[in-house]
């Protein structure tokens, strides 16, 4: 029998993920809390979920889970089912045991006494609930209760706290690597309710049952809790959004917005104690809301290609170029690359950019023989390379080797993807030919498929963030 859990690549053909699908919370963002929710904007809820987001649940299921919705389409979309296949506490739900709900094994996990009196009054005390409500809550059937403690509402009008609506970025829960799970620690506040109740998941359903010993919690060091006041400095933070594994025995750590050096440090610590990998890159990029995460500058496409944006991927552009550059300071936009061994023989490595890093792991972690290749943000033309990274033109999932999705609205991302070879597919078109039996997935190869992204990419991530994969296939 095939594990639960085992990632070694970020390319290796996908088995099994974690996803939500957008909850009712997301639409009940308010532009004054927007910035503070980590949105870029309020968002519309029926478009981001029917015109875009069940998109990329019906193309994982096709990819993933084949039964649970080929030959059902037409049914699945017809407006009776009002979107039931696609809501977690609905009878008609897809329930598939591939693409896994996160509300649907909060559920599960509520059914048991004592996890449902602990997580509620871990919500709460989070949420700062009065006892009342904590009492009505812990009352609640599982089905309902996992709903409301995901959307912060008790029903579609009533809030009693705030929601999570960057549960949709399942990535930056948690990292599966190999057979280990790294949770995370997350940096802002609006992400601290979603953390919580996925370590309740990890350590309390029996899909996890197997892998308790493997689950990896960073701790904070005991400089930051004593430090005065409210200093933040010291603080272990880390996101998955800024961890990947490239090769059984390699694993990427950006340090980021997000990431915080010390979350970093405990990380590699921790992989190394227990023999997780044996090497380790830190890569140091500018801390802005722009790039949050590594996977929000780079991903990977094939053994031998990624999808980068080239600020910050290309070597230093030498400085003296104008006067202004003779009496300024440069404000830093490359990454700093250090690597680092568990075997402290060897000394740690320095690269001089990302390129090379990335064409390092490419030949030497994934034995590629063919030339590198980078498919720039934008293209690499002023300004589509910065406006395209930030909607999300190089967060690419990649469904097995060579097959990504992203958004449709990275016009010159898009052309750089064919002028590289790759063929690009409106995702309905891939959908409508797979259920039809025009298209079958072994098939397709070498291609970008492009789901809508109007209202998804106000919220400020792609495909790579809306997944936790928890098995890949090797790759060979
Ligand atoms: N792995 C990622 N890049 N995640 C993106 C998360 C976006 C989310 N709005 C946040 O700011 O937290």
């Amino acid at each position: 029998m095939k594990p639960l859990i085992n990632v070694n690549s970020e390319i290796g053909t996908l088995r099994k993920l974690l996803v939500h699908s957008p909850d009712s919370g997301l639409g009940q963002v308010v532009p004054s809390k927007a910035q503070d929710w980590l949105f870029e904007d309020i968002v519309h809820l029926n478009t981001l979920r029917k015109g875009e987001y069940d998109y990329y649940i019906k193309l994982l299921l096709y990819f993933l889970d084949a039964q649970k919705i080929k030959g059902k389409l037409k049914h699945i979309d017809t407006p009776e089912q009002d979107r039931a296949f696609f809501k977690p506490d609905a009878k008609a739900f897809h329930r598939s045991d591939k693409v896994i709900e996160v509300q649907s094994l909060l559920a599960d996990i509520l059914e048991d006494h004592n996890v449902r009196t602990n997580l509620v009054a871990a919500v709460c005390a989070i949420e700062g609930c009065n006892y009342r409500l904590q009492q009505l809550l812990s009352k609640k059937d599982p089905i309902k209760l996992a709903k409301i403690i995901l959307s912060g509402s008790l029903d579609d009008e009533h809030m009693i706290f705030a929601p999570i609506p960057n549960l949709i970025f399942t990535r930056d829960l948690g990292i599966v690597i190999n057979r280990f799970i790294l949770l995370n620690k997350p940096a802002k506040k609006a992400r601290g309710r979603e953390s919580m109740i996925m370590r309740y998941i990890f350590f309390n359903h029996p899909i996890f049952k197997d892998f308790q010993e493997t689950i990896l919690e960073i701790p904070d060091p005991i400089q930051h809790f004593l430090r005065p006041g409210e200093d933040e400095e010291k603080r272990a933070t880390l996101e998955g959004g800024d961890v990947m594994v490239v090769s059984s025995n390699h694993v990427l750590i950006g340090c980021s917005e997000r990431t915080s050096p010390h979350g970093a440090n405990e990380a590699i610590k921790l992989f190394f104690k227990h023999k997780v990998v044996e090497k380790v890159t830190v890569i140091k990029i500018p801390a802005k809301r722009d790039f949050m995460h590594i996977d929000t500058i780079f991903t990977q496409v094939k053994r031998n290609v990624w999808a980068v944006l080239a600020s910050v991927a290309k070597p230093t552009p030498s400085k003296d170029e104008e006067p202004l550059d003779f009496f300024t300071e440069p404000e830093q936009q490359t990454a700093e690359i250090i690597q680092f061994y568990s075997d402290k023989t060897l000394k740690p490595r320095r690269f001089p950019s990302l390129e090379e890093l990335l064409d390092d792991i490419s030949r030497n972690d994934l034995n590629s023989t063919e030339k590198t290749q980078f498919i720039y943000s934008g293209n690499n033309v002023f300004p589509f390379d910065a406006r395209e990274q930030w909607t999300d033109s190089c967060n690419l999932l990649a469904l097995k080797e060579g097959v990504v999705l992203g958004y449709d609205r990275n016009d010159k991302t898009i052309q750089a993807f064919l002028e590289k070879g790759f063929q690009v597919k409106e995702v309905a078109k891939v959908i409508e030919e797979l259920e039809l039996d025009i298209l079958h997935i072994n098939q397709i190869e070498n291609t970008l498929i492009l789901l809508p992204s109007a209202e998804l990419s106000r919220a400020r991530g792609g495909f790579h963030c809306m997944s936790l994969p928890l098995l890949r296939d090797d790759i060979h």
